[in-house]
């Protein structure tokens, strides 16, 4: 078996290298789906997991705008159409200065698997441009949103590719991109989810994410008949998924200790309450400052710049702020001050090794393509309400995201459930992912 999925892995990365990010991503599916593979003769000799790998469509365009003195700048646009078996292409753009291809494949990839998960028809797909919103205008931000759609808009459809936001492309983004689309194609649908919702936004898609990893928390402490009630975390990020995800674990009683940003990490030993939160909105949101401000006006909170927080100790762990910001060194800490549950709520935070610590202490620990799943499910939501030109109230959506969430831990479980009693929730996400893509290709012959 193990020589199996070393091929497997060795063609990848004849195919794909140097791409360090999509092959970490691809080597743990091969690892977990490959012996499922062997076991299931019906899925075999189709090239199931090679077509996989291989994205349908890559696309990468030029992206010129004009900044506030008038001078000309250039970036480079991309989106990976990855796979459209169970629906149209459905994933955020990111607009970050790392973003490159490897990152797109990685996120893409990931995408075809968590899609799969929310039980709606989405198929994968993730895009971006290695431009910096950071320090600039709102203006710029509106030119080179305006020119990045330009392009991007022969390309999707509400029927064929679906984009939503990711690092970097939040409310006011989306906001661009769609006039820009309606001013181009003449035509008001639902081309883009986490629009506002004088547009056609969903209620509760901002918060879906964040509270989605809450939601699968809840599910896997019920297993060890735990309750979030009590506990202590520590967060990472303090964006659009990190901000939710300490709003709902607040209100259900977990006192979160800690938020960052890629400058550093504030600890609060009282706790972040919800006003505390308030604040923490309005300066990412809306000021656009530094999470470092926090403890300028709550002095008694701590500063530690260029560092992660997960050297700190609590009873739970929630990184949410990028991929491979938590290693094997964070983990061992984490284990070694008895932490009970990682809920990865960014795509791929935690490395393949910190992972293997995780599993080896058996820690509960969720991957983000299950637990962070809620965000794309609600973006499935609203495309429904888009295609019904209706709107559900914020209880209907939220019932509905907590009924997703159960449901995607009911398939971890059924498909990571070992032996003695522990669930590997990364072995379950990615052969319950896997199924349902591998039926609808096997289905549609050999395309
Ligand atoms: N938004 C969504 O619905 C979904 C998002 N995700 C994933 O969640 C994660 C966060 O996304 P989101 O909250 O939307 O993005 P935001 O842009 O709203 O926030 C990102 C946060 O992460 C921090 N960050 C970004 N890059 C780095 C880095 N290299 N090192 C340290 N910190 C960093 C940012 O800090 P700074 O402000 O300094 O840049 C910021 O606090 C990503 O992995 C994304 O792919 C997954 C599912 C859905
Ligand atoms: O809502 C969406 O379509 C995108 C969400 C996303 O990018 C993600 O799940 O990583």
């Amino acid at each position: 078996m193990k020589s199996k999925i070393q091929e497997f892995i060795n063609t990848v990365e004849q195919k794909n290298h140097g791409e360090t990010e999509f092959l970490q991503a691809v080597k743990e599916v091969a690892e977990t789906v490959i012996p499922f593979i062997e076991d299931n003769p019906h899925y075999q000799n189709q090239m199931l997991l090679e077509r996989m790998v291989e994205p349908e469509r890559i696309i990468t365009f030029r992206v010129t705008w004009l900044d506030d003195e008038g001078k000309t700048q250039v970036n480079r646009g991309y989106r990976v159409q990855f796979n459209s078996a169970i629906g149209p292409y459905k994933g955020g753009l990111r607009f970050h200065p790392t973003v490159n291809l490897s990152i797109l494949k990685f996120l893409g990839f990931e995408q075809v698997f968590k899609n799969s998960l929310t039980t709606l028809p989405l198929g994968g797909g993730k895009g971006g441009a290695d431009f910096d919103p950071k320090g600039k205008s709102d203006n710029e931000v509106m030119r080179f949103c305006q020119s990045f759609m330009t392009e991007l808009q022969r390309h999707i459809g509400k029927d064929t590719d679906v984009p939503a936001g990711d690092i970097g492309v939040g409310a006011r983004e989306v906001g661009f991109l769609f006039g820009q689309y309606k001013r181009l194609e003449n035509q008001f649908n639902g081309i883009l989810t986490g629009k506002g919702m004088s547009y056609g936004g969903s209620l509760i898609r901002p918060e879906a994410t964040g509270y989605g990893n809450i939601y699968f928390a809840q599910n896997m402490l019920k297993t060890k008949s735990e309750t979030l009630e009590g506990k202590t975390a520590l967060i990472s990020g303090s964006g659009n998924v990190a901000q939710y995800a300490a709003e709902k674990a607040i209100e259900l009683g977990v006192k979160v200790l800690t938020m960052s940003d890629s400058q550093g990490y504030m600890i609060d030993r009282e706790g972040i309450d919800k006003e505390k939160l308030e604040f923490i909105k309005d300066l990412k949101n809306n000021k656009r400052g530094r999470i470092k401000e926090y403890t300028e006006k709550y002095t008694h909170a701590e500063f530690h710049e260029g560092i992660v927080p997960w050297m700190e100790k609590a009873d739970l762990a929630f990184p949410c702020a990028t991929q491979n910001e938590l290693t094997e060194e964070h983990a061992n800490t984490l284990v070694k001050n008895n932490i009970m549950l990682v809920g990865e709520g960014a795509n791929m935070p935690c490395t393949a090794e910190a992972i293997e610590v995780f599993k080896k202490a058996k820690v509960l620990f969720s991957p983000g393509k299950a637990s962070n799943a809620g965000g794309v499910a609600t973006s499935g939501l609203e495309m429904t309400q888009n295609a019904m030109r209706y709107g559900w109230t914020s209880e209907e959506v939220d019932k509905k995201l907590k009924d997703i969430m159960k449901d995607i831990h009911e398939a971890c479980v059924k498909y990571g459930k070992t032996e003695d009693g522990y669930v590997d929730y990364v072995k379950g996400a990615n052969i319950a992912g896997f199924v349902k893509v591998a039926d609808a290709m096997l289905a549609q012959g050999a395309v």
